[in-house]
């Protein structure tokens, strides 16, 4: 297994209580890797880890190294804002930036130095193309992106994010607020993308771990208390936390 993403010794505090403890993993290039976990377990902060938008949040402490590439992203010479765009964010709520739907998307092109014109407009199509939208939206780009529906947005944020060309997404129970199509819309593209991002993802629903995952992450009470291939873990988990979390026992 190639792994794209090593946690080493990874600890992390808010005020005085440790919610991740010794968190020793590694995340396989090229695949979607599911953590799951009950309420609470430290899943978001530990997703919020890999891409430093943790150290946002107040009296957080964070301990131990996160390597991608093979490089820690927690070396005091690394800057947060390298690690962003190469760590994409797909949240549990769409956040449309409040401009037209082109220009959401044009937003990380033009940063990136793209100057206005065909180029941009062929970007702009391709990566709507890639978050499965563009045919619903070709005809209305103009348009304020908080206009779409919410599922939508979710696909134009997903756009946003690729658009910035990241080499891993996370993604945070990405389809928790959205109608059961559009969440069968946004796990299809989570599928295709695979082939080319490495991609992590946080998921309440062992249906969906299943329907998605190729690794899984099992997580309790800020421990990490099993990894393997999804398959293996699901037909034979080796630890009794993990096996009662599949049949429903806990939760
Ligand atoms: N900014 C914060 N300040 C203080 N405590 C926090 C903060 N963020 C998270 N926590 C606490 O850290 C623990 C882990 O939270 P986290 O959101 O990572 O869990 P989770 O497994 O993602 O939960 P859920 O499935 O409910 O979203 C919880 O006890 C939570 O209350």
């Amino acid at each position: 297994m190639a792994e794209c993403i090593s946690i080493r010794n990874f600890n992390v505090a808010f005020g005085n209580t440790l919610v991740l403890k010794n968190i020793h993993l590694d995340i396989p290039c090229g695949q979607i890797t599911a953590i799951m976990g009950p309420s609470g377990c430290g899943k978001t902060t530990l997703l919020r880890s890999i891409n430093r938008f943790l150290e946002l949040s107040d009296h957080v402490t964070i301990k131990g190294e996160i390597l991608i590439d093979g490089q820690n992203i927690y070396d005091p010479q690394v800057d947060p804002i390298d690690i962003r765009s190469k760590v994409g964010l797909l949240a549990q709520r769409p956040f449309s930036l409040p401009m037209s739907i082109i220009d959401n998307v044009a937003y990380g092109l033009r940063i990136h130095g793209m100057a206005d014109g065909k180029d941009l407009h062929r970007a702009v199509r391709h990566y709507l193309e890639m978050a499965g939208l563009w045919e619903e939206v070709k005809d209305r780009l103009r348009e304020p992106a908080v206009r779409l529906s919410i599922g939508q947005q979710q696909r134009l944020c997903l756009a946003r994010g690729l658009a910035v060309e990241p080499e891993i997404i996370l993604a945070d129970e990405p389809t928790s607020a959205l109608d059961p199509i559009s969440a069968q819309n946004i796990e299809q593209r989570l599928l295709e993308l695979r082939e080319k991002y490495t991609i992590v993802l946080v998921t309440h629903t062992v249906r969906q771990a299943r329907r998605l995952a190729d690794y899984l992450v099992f997580m309790y009470l800020g421990e990490m208390v099993e990894c393997g291939e999804a398959s293996a873990i699901f037909s034979n988990p080796q630890h009794e936390l993990t096996r009662a979390y599949l049949h429903g026992a806990i939760g």
